[in-house]
């Protein structure tokens, strides 16, 4: 019988080897105390007693115990974990570590196309075009560009939607998604989703599964493998569903834009993404990497990733609404001061009301939304912090270790948003909020999705009074459905006029 179990371990280390030649060598200098320090990693099997629900908590001790980087094995795959900000800053900012890892959703579903699943020579051209082309759609938000119409579209049937609830108990998940996709989506591809669009329900489902299975999307990220095991097999074909859904969809405006002429489209107006894409397919010199398939890809990718996220930290921006009324009570005072009740806000605003971005911060802060934001991968053997990482080395950025810090913030477990405010009242942006990443990948979408709940919240905030239906149950922001962001446990708020 050991002999037998001798040699099924010798033929599986074996397997191994020829499946993964680069395991033996970094195992050897993770034994050797050449890598960053970290717990025990069984062979084969990789590290245990990481809290599958919560892995951050674990993470954060991991960083208490063996410092600022952490590795260990997760199954055969290296992984280093970040997790105070020293280190973070060091590894995101360089080049070495523009890798994204080789997913099955970036590599296979997505054929290596579009901007944040990939990497190679083909995203720098690519993540410059989006990241300008966006900036110049957004513009400064004036309600003659195309955002700022949609935009000034998307508050108005989000505030009737308020409306019609009559002060009764409803989910506003819904009409969050609503009003970001709306806005998103003139941006992306103007014209091709309004709030009443046939196509919503269908788009909001793929949504819905792509991410119902996201906890696997987190494992598959780190073990792609795992896509031929049941059950993740399985959540792999959702995926696969979900991921062709959302870039038919993308097809389909795409082609309805062809129908109007490109030179009429984007005259002197701002263009949004497709039509500058086109614009970029017709000039002779462009990048190889512009075609029509990483056209389908980025905006399906675009409209996806923009409003997942931003609808999750809006969501638990409102629930906090409700938790903290005093708050809620000053932000009401301070639109009174400065907006009234005679007009709707506007971006000029913006800046006389400090508070909503500082509520906003807070929240972003205070939720630990986005736990490990999209993990990195080393492109070469590198040296970061005095310690070998070696080239294909996963790296995931531990938020929960940042944004609750004893050393960074005052208070951490507090919800305090004058944290983000000066004396006079000015918002105060804070460096060692996470939620967006940091350095060369840093998201492209982090000044719209700012500006799009800054208007959202300042709207609402200025003609209801928000609170918790008596009777039900107080949400707990510490219980949450976890996948790829932190979201909270479905609640329901009343809203009532002011
Ligand atoms: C609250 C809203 C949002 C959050 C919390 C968020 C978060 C993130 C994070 C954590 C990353 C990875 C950064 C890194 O690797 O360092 C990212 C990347 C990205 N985000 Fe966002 N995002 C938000 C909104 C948006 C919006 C509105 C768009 C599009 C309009 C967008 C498009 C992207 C893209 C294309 C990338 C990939 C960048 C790259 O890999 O080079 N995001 N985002």
């Amino acid at each position: 019988m050991w002999t037998e179990l001798f040699a099924l371990i010798s033929f599986l280390i074996a397997l191994v080897i020829f499946l993964q030649p680069t395991y033996l060598p970094r195992l050897i200098d993770f034994l050797l105390g050449q890598t960053p320090p970290g717990p025990f990693s069984w062979p084969l099997v990789g590290a245990r007693n990481i809290d599958s629900d919560k892995p951050w908590k674990t993470f954060t001790q991991w960083g208490e115990r063996y410092g600022g980087a952490v590795s260990f094995f997760l199954g055969t795959e290296f992984v280093v974990v970040l997790t105070d900000i020293k280190a973070i800053r060091a590894a995101l900012h360089s080049p070495s570590f523009d890798g994204r890892p080789l997913t099955p959703i970036g590599r296979t579903l997505n054929k290596n196309l579009g901007i944040g699943l990939t990497d190679g020579p083909a995203w720098p051209p690519q993540r410059k075009f989006a990241a300008a082309t966006l900036r110049s759609a957004i513009g400064s938000g004036h309600p003659s560009t195309a955002y700022g119409k949609y935009s000034q579209i998307a508050v108005q049937d989000f505030l009737e939607a308020f409306a019609k609830t009559a002060d009764q108990p409803f989910f506003v998940r819904p009409l969050i998604e609503r009003a970001i996709v709306t806005s998103l989506s003139s941006i992306v591809h103007e014209g091709q989703l309004t709030p009443d669009d046939p196509h919503f329900p269908r788009l909001m489902e793929a949504y819905q599964s792509f991410f119902s299975a996201s906890l696997t999307t987190n494992l598959l990220n780190i073990m792609p493998w795992l896509k031929y095991v049941p059950p993740h097999r399985e959540k792999y074909s959702l995926l696969k569903a979900a991921v062709y859904d959302m870039a038919q969809f993308a097809r389909d405006a795409i082609a309805e834009k062809r129908k109007v002429e490109l030179s009429e489209a984007v005259d002197g107006t701002a263009v949004d993404f497709v039509d500058a894409f086109r614009r970029e397919l017709e000039n002779a010199d462009r990048h190889p990497s512009f075609t029509e398939e990483q056209l389908t890809i980025t905006a399906a990718e675009l409209l996806m990733a923009g409003s997942e996220d931003s609808t999750n930290v809006l969501l638990w921006t409102v629930l906090f609404t409700a938790l903290y009324p005093d708050d809620q009570r000053r932000i009401q005072d301070l639109l009174d001061r400065v907006v009234g009740r005679n007009r709707g806000v506007s971006l000029t605003d913006r800046k006389a009301l400090g508070l909503v971005d500082a509520f906003i911060a807070e929240t972003i802060r205070f939720s630990n939304a986005v736990p490990h934001p999209l993990p990195r991968r080393a492109m070469e053997d590198t040296v970061c912090l005095g310690f070998k990482i070696p080239a294909g080395t996963v790296l995931i950025t531990n938020t929960y270790s940042v944004h609750f810090s004893e050393e960074l913030w005052d208070e951490p477990f507090m919800f305090r948003p004058e944290r983000f405010l000066d004396k006079e009242g000015n918002f105060c942006p804070n460096q060692n909020i996470l939620a967006f990443g940091m350095g060369r990948r840093i998201c492209i979408g982090e000044q719209f999705a700012k500006m799009e709940m800054f208007m959202l919240l300042a709207s609402v905030l200025q003609r209801f009074q928000i609170s918790l239906p008596e009777g039900m149950e107080r949400p707990d922001p510490a219980k949450t459905s976890d996948g790829i962001n932190l979201t909270p446990k479905p609640f329901q708020i009343r809203c009532s006029p002011r």
